[in-house]
């Protein structure tokens, strides 16, 4: 690969290029989880497995703030931990995601408990925790660029699926509507950060290559559901078990 010094306007293009080839919109399971096409089984399980993912958020966030330098910074990415933890017991996202769960029907230990996840889901979610531990703060600020495709697709989830399933409501979606500002606000904020701090060759590609592994992550913890609750259907021993194939 030969790269130069891409302007900041280049690198923003370069980085909106990864999220249209890669971004988990384009995955068949959202596919047919939008267009009706899953039983509430399958439904319950994406809502499962994903519940991992907003839990570990907040982790993962907690783990760049104690290594942000200045108060600007860790009071801007301080407002995702109060976003995904809420200010107090029920409120905040990962609450508003069990209230998704509880919707579906699901138990609410069983879910926090994990026993029911897939082994893939676990290791995409700890890889990207451990992506934002391990690697520079440029590039896991890079990492959740994702964020800026993410707007688009939760419009298109809750129309979608408000349309086609009849055991999905308004409230159980309720999730979604927040992350319609949050979304965008974090993402102009780690967009413009990186487009100032990328500076050399190296840390462009650093960062094309972080929103990269990042949409690798989302990409195969559906891959994962999909193998396990579709086709061929092979569910890990020990993973949850749908009931209803309605
Ligand atoms: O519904 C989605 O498809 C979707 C995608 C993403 C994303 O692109 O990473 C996030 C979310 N939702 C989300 O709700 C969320 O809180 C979130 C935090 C992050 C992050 O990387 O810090 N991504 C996402």
């Amino acid at each position: 690969m030969t790269h130069r010094l891409l302007t900041p306007e280049e690198l923003e293009a370069a980085l909106l290029a990864i999220g249209a080839e890669r971004y988990h919109n384009l995955h068949p399971f959202h596919r047919a989880l939008h267009d009706g096409k899953l039983n509430k089984g399958q439904v319950q399980a994406w809502a499962l497995n994903r519940y991992y993912y907003q839990a570990s958020i907040p982790a993962k966030d907690a783990t760049l703030l104690a290594r942000l330098p200045t108060a600007e910074l860790r009071r801007e990415w301080r407002r995702r931990l109060v976003d995904h933890d809420g200010t107090e017991p029920g409120t905040g996202g990962v609450a508003r995601w069990l209230r998704l769960t509880d919707g579906l029907g699901l138990d609410r230990a069983y879910v926090e408990s994990l026993d029911g996840l897939l082994p893939g889901t676990r290791f995409a979610v700890e890889a990207y925790v451990h992506f934002v531990r391990d690697r520079s703060i440029l590039e896991a600020i890079a990492s959740s660029l994702t964020e800026l495709f993410s707007p688009t697709i939760i419009s298109e989830r809750v129309s979608g699926m408000l349309r086609n399933y009849d055991f999905v409501t308004e409230e159980t979606l309720a999730y979604f509507t927040p992350r319609l500002t949050q979304a965008p606000q974090d993402s102009a904020f780690a967009l413009g950060y990186v487009k100032e701090h990328a500076r050399t060759v190296e840390q462009q590609q650093a960062v094309l290559n972080a929103l990269t592994f990042k949409c690798g992550v989302l990409w195969s913890m559906l891959d994962e559901l999909d193998y396990a609750y579709v086709a061929p259907g092979h569910i890990p021993p020990g993973a949850f078990k749908p009931q209803d194939a309605s």
